[in-house]
């Protein structure tokens, strides 16, 4: 007989031999009282080294059979009352060296005990659905392809050596996912957030309002009075909630005013609250790595490999949080640490929502935007220090010094392209100019010497109402003069081609948009100097000369080829300057056209470096050789000065003049 044949009997002779138990120890009169009764036997014969194969372990290959086998153990049933089918699984292990394994199951069989008893009368040709009916114990050589094809149409489930259980995902499966909208997904984040490892504390978040908002966000504003964060006035850390908010109706200015700066104050703290969590997490990373290099010198014979886990088991105990969550946590935070050393400490208190999708997603980390960010430190610590002068108070709690290192106002600064130290605005100037100084203001000033007690930007009402400009409807206003202007996103920068100090734009301006108002010192009758000509009323020019007072508009450069220009508006009847972009893109230099009567005669060639530059070389030359004959032309002459008179009605850019009244040497 057959090993295999051999196999069967044994099943059939142990299924009888339990099943007899079973139904006196069940004190059944039949397996019949059952409604689906199911034999199953599992068996191993292995070698007696108690090993097992799968496990990793060295030695001889496992030498064993591993049995498995579900029997029915009831008689044929009526087609309607047949259990559902269970999974019919057929599989091999082993290497081919040793016996394998086989696993049959059979559901439901369809023998009659008398065909069970009789295995070895089995003619030879019923023996293999006599085998698969039972379910039974066997030795198998190969797989029985024939019961892997009478069940592919089912569903299986596979559970591979090294896989999770899953399901494949099909064809239909794929074209069915939609997009989460982004509605879903904030559901779905609240859903998370809830679940998640959000902790609010309302008693946490007193402290925080009383300890962060008075300190930390008073450190990024100046004026306001911290008291007022509290108006009903906390004594401590453990007063409650209830006592800090404003609970009343805003029925009155004063409520109304005092809800406004709390709702204020809130905000700036949670700003701030963001500005501390960064700073922190980056610098927990540099005490995580500080932690590792310790545990290295004081465990020399450990690897590094093992030090750094000691340090990331002891942080999840402390953090309370499992070790792949402080490893995603750390991720991101790794890369707060790379920008703070690349960009500094500034960088990231006052980075956006940005930051965290960056270091997330790591999406530009590449060594260039590294440099990139390197080269732009200094220019960022200078408008952190003179705009938010506190601001380094923060890093008390990293340990790092908290005094600022530039003073004064933003543009008492020039700044380096290639990232080196920035200098001071006046050491730009005094080799020029000994006595240079500058005062920055955000309003003209009349020269009372010149104009006594009248403005000559005013406009007359009737003259008002028949020109264009006192339309006011340029949506530029309400940015400009609607309210406190913020400073404007640029920055005066030390030109490399000669031209002394320009003006950068640190964002992109659209098309149309006003960056500032050219203020200065509204006088007339300067000569030699460069100033803005300019003429509210005809025959009543003015002159607005930036030498000592102004803004950054006195650091715009010429440029044959502009991506700004100047204009006139006119805002509650006074005519303003303004400096308007024609589409700048962030990180260029804002440039005007300074217009034909600035270069006429004058003894300087254009730098500009544009192709299409007129008032430089060759080029130049011819033009200012074509503008003396011009000159000769009186009637010209006078048109001139009307169109400097009405720049906005007459001529289109450019159309106001910086004007330098050197004169021509012949
Ligand atoms: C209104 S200021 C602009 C800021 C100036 N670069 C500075 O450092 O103060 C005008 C002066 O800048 C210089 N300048 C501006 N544009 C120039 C250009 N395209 N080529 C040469 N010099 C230029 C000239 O010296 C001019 O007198």
């Amino acid at each position: 007989m057959e090993s295999s044949d051999k196999a069967d009997c044994l099943s059939s002779r142990v299924s009888r031999a339990i099943l007899k138990q079973l139904t006196t120890a069940l004190e059944m009169a039949s397996v019949d009282q059952l409604a689906h009764p199911m034999l199953r036997i599992e068996a191993f014969v292995q070698d007696g080294d108690g090993r097992q194969d799968g496990g990793g372990m060295a030695g001889n290959p496992p030498s064993h059979v591993h049995i498995m086998t579900t029997k029915s153990i009831k008689s044929a049933r009526p087609k309607e009352d047949k259990p559902p089918k269970l999974a019919r699984v057929q599989g091999r292990r082993g290497n081919g060296d040793g016996p394998e394994i086989t696993i049959v199951d059979s559901a439901y069989s369809k023998t009659t005990p008398e065909t069970e008893t009789a295995c070895e009368d089995i003619p030879d040709t019923d023996r293999s659905s006599h085998r698969r009916s039972l379910g039974a114990l066997r030795l198998r050589a190969k797989p029985d392809t024939s019961l892997v094809s009478a069940f592919e149409s089912q569903r299986r489930m596979q559970v591979g050596e090294h896989n999770f259980p899953k399901r494949a995902k099909t064809q239909a499966d794929i074209a069915a996912t939609p997009d989460k909208s982004s509605f879903d997904k904030f559901i779905t984040g609240i859903w998370e957030h809830i679940h998640g490892g959000v902790h609010l504390e309302p008693q946490s978040l007193v402290e925080q309002l009383q300890l962060t908002a008075t300190g930390a966000a008073h450190a990024l504003t100046d004026n306001d009075d911290p008291r007022l964060l509290n108006p009903h006035g906390v004594q401590g850390p453990t007063a409650p909630l209830s006592s800090v908010c404003l609970n009343a109706a805003a029925d009155n200015p004063e409520l109304f005013r005092s809800s406004n700066v709390f709702c204020r104050k809130v905000t700036q703290a949670s700003r701030t609250c963001r500005s501390i969590e960064v700073i922190i997490q980056a610098h927990w990373v540099e005490q995580f790595d500080s932690y590792v290099e310790f545990l290295a010198a004081t465990n020399t014979s450990m690897p590094l490999g093992k030090c750094r886990k000691a340090a990331l088991m002891r942080a999840c105990r402390d953090f309370e949080w499992s070790e792949k969550e402080l490893r995603n946590k750390m991720a991101v935070w790794r890369g707060y640490k790379q920008i703070k050393d690349a960009a500094g400490w500034a960088t990231l208190v006052f980075a956006g929502m940005g930051l965290y999708r960056l270091c997330k997603y790591r999406t530009d980390f590449s060594a260039k935007s590294m440099d990139r960010l390197r080269a732009l430190r200094r220019r960022i610590e200078v408008a952190a220090d003179t705009l938010h002068p506190r601001w380094r108070q923060l890093l008390a709690l990293v340990g790092e010094a908290p005094e600022r290192r530039f003073t004064g106002h933003a543009h008492d600064w020039v700044t380096f392209l290639d990232g080196s130290d920035p200098v001071t605005l006046r050491s730009t100037y005094v080799s020029h100019d000994p006595n240079f100084s500058f005062q920055h203001i955000d309003e003209s000033i009349i020269d009372g010497r010149a104009w006594v007690a009248e403005d000559p930007r005013w406009i007359p009402p009737p003259s008002a109402a028949l020109s264009l400009e006192s339309a006011n409807t340029c949506y530029c206003f309400p940015s400009l003069f609607g309210g406190p202007r913020p400073p404007c996103p640029v920055r005066v920068f030390r030109t490399s081609d000669g031209r002394n100090n320009g003006l950068q734009a640190l964002v992109s301006f659209e098309r149309g948009a006003a960056i500032g108002e050219f203020v200065g010192l509204v006088t007339r009758g300067l000569e030699n100097l460069d100033v803005m000509e300019s003429a509210a009323v005809k025959h009543r020019p003015y002159q607005i000369w930036q030498g000592h007072q102004g803004n950054f508009t006195r650091f715009v450069n010429h440029s044959c080829k502009p991506n700004a220009q100047y204009q006139h508006f006119v805002w509650l009847g006074i005519q303003r300057v303004l400096l308007i972009s024609k589409g700048i893109e962030a990180g260029t230099e804002i440039t005007v056209d300074y217009s034909e009567s600035y270069w006429r005669g004058l003894d300087k060639r254009c730098l500009c470096g544009e192709s299409c530059c007129r008032y430089s070389g060759e080029g130049a030359l011819r033009m200012q050789e074509q503008v003396r004959r011009e000159e000769s032309d009186q009637g010209r002459q006078s048109r001139e000065l009307d169109n400097r008179a009405f720049p906005g009605l007459k001529r289109r850019p450019p159309d106001i003049n910086i004007r330098s009244s050197i004169k021509q040497k012949n």
